[in-house]
């Protein structure tokens, strides 16, 4: 059930059920019963419900709800935002139905306003552009209202691919959405928008999505557990890879110790520091499990790197930009290993790119990098102007690039070169702190030591790096991070087992 399909694959999925002999009013009376069975859990009889249904198959899931509540005995009001005589096709059944028993109301702001229930079926899937007038009206009522709001499939004028606002959009409670959840649930600001999410299951058979080829999933354990091996009791440190993280100079190496201790925590079987020689001190001092070698410059690290045990590295957390970071991350992608491009190794390729993906390249080995939008804008400026949905966005640049490229913020999106995406959702708000960034850099890269594939790892290391915050709790700081992931990890094992 991770799969998040856009309004267009949506609408294929229903093309394809009705093609497949499943007539629309079904899936119809479906949707606008999963809507009232929604309510009804939730209400007890006696509460006032009102219906604002829009002019589309949207609002006719709203006509179907209220027939259906009102049949339980519910108060139900219905407002059409529109002209009922242009409804069309399944809406106007719908309508038709409705109204045999009970009238088509114009939009009344203080019954909205008093209504202990607002089912939000203005728009969904077929919102085609800014909500404005007497819609935009509807939204303002419906948000002003004191009752609890569920929307029908998606909160008005929330886009279900991009998750962006047009114009303005209803703040729900609870979404009631049909049988696969959608990106603009989980994109920002979206996500504020939906409330909670329930799936209806509305008879739609999941073997549409080989058809369709969805491929944009929602970060949880399903989507990479089984790529995740918690350590076995056959199993040997050395069989758990060797991960390497590349120290900046000695005023800023607290970056890749971060990144380090958390690629131990992980689960890397054993975890180098590669250190400038006048910060080897420094770092030492402060490193107990960690190991810890002097390598100067690209040529030391060339020489640490000859032993293809170290079979993962992670470079970029403080590490300075210009030639000297370039011609490091050239040598570490020259080889057979794992790596991961974070911070710095990212900025100092601003002026060509396009050399880095020459090296990432037809590499065997997975690379992963983790830009935020300022590093994302410097590596692939035409596609962060575009204006594109963030998954697209992702999905572009990790084509172009060969690389994973997991673009970060409170919606990090995941993104593979041959298309799958994955948009995480559990990043609590106090987990963007300082260093947080060089803690998932790190966990990533334990985790690709681990053996693990690119994709998968970065997915995995998102979602763990979010959950660690999440126990953690507000006032976390980075330390906190790797040490809160063992509570995670071991709901994991107990969960994988
Ligand atoms: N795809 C499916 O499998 C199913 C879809 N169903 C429902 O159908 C919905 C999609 O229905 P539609 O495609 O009819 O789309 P909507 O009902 O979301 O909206 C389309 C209507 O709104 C108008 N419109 C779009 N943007 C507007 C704006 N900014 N201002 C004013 N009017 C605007 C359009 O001209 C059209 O009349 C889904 O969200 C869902 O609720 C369900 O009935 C069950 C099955
Ligand atoms: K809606």
């Amino acid at each position: 059930m991770l799969e998040l399909l856009t309004p267009s694959e949506m609408g294929e999925a229903d093309r394809l059920t009705i093609a497949a002999g499943t007539p629309g009013a079904v899936l119809m009376d479906r949707a606008g019963l999963a809507v009232a069975d929604a309510v009804a859990t939730r209400h007890p009889l006696g509460h006032r419900i009102v219906v604002v249904c829009g002019p589309g198959n949207n609002g006719g899931d709203g006509f179907v709800a209220a027939r259906v509540l009102a049949g339980r005995g519910y108060p139900v009001r219905l407002m059409l935002v529109g002209e009922a005589d242009r409804l069309k096709g399944d809406a106007a059944d719908a309508a038709a139905r409705w109204r045999q028993r009970l009238p088509i109301e114009p939009l009344d702001k203080a019954a909205v306003a008093a209504a202990d229930v607002v089912v939000d079926a203005l728009f969904g899937a077929g919102l085609a552009r800014p909500l404005d007038g007497e819609a935009a009206e509807a939204v303002a009522a419906i948000n002003a209202g004191r009752g609890e709001v569920v929307a029908v499939d998606l909160p008005s004028g929330i886009n279900g691919e991009t998750g962006a606002v047009m114009g303005v959009a209803v703040k729900a409670d609870v979404t009631v959405t049909f049988f696969r959840r959608k990106p603009g649930h989980f994109l920002l600001p979206g996500r504020e928008y939906a409330g909670r999410v329930r799936v209806a299951d509305i008879g739609i058979q999941p073997d549409v999505l080989t058809t369709i080829g969805a491929r944009c999933f929602l970060n949880a354990p399903g989507l990479w557990r089984e790529h995740w091996h918690p350590p076995a009791v056959s199993g040997h440190k050395y069989v758990r890879g060797h991960a390497v993280v590349v120290s900046g100079p000695v005023a800023t190496t607290g970056a890749a110790r971060l990144a380090a201790g958390a690629a131990l925590r992980i689960g890397a079987g054993l975890v180098t520091v590669a250190s400038p020689p006048d910060a080897l001190i420094v770092n030492a001092s402060h490193l107990t499990a960690v190991m810890v070698r002097s390598v100067d410059g690209a040529e030391g690290l060339a020489g640490l790197l000859a032993d293809h045990r170290l079979n993962a590295v992670v470079i970029g957390p403080g590490l300075g930009t210009g030639p000297e970071t370039v011609a490091r991350v050239a040598t570490v992608l020259d080889g057979p290993r794992a790596v991961v491009l974070d911070a710095d190794a990212l900025t100092s390729h601003r002026d060509d790119p396009a050399g880095l993906f020459a090296r990432i390249a037809g590499r065997s080995h997975p690379v992963v990098m983790t830009p935020h939008d300022g590093e994302f804008a410097r590596l692939f400026p035409d596609i962060a102007a575009a204006g594109l949905p963030k998954t697209d966005r992702a999905r572009q640049a990790a084509a172009r690039s060969g690389a994973v490229v997991v673009l970060k913020g409170a919606d990090t999106v995941i993104a593979a070169p041959d298309g799958r995406t994955a948009i995480n959702d559990n990043a609590p708000p106090w987990l963007a702190t300082a260093g947080s960034g060089d803690v998932l850099s790190g966990i990533i890269g334990g985790l690709v030591a681990e053996g693990m594939p690119g994709f998968e790892a970065a997915a995995m290391g998102v979602w763990a790096h979010g959950a660690a915050g999440e126990r953690a709790g507000i006032g976390l700081i980075a330390e906190d991070l790797a040490p809160a992931l063992r509570d995670v990890l071991r709901a994991l094992a107990a969960d994988a087992s």
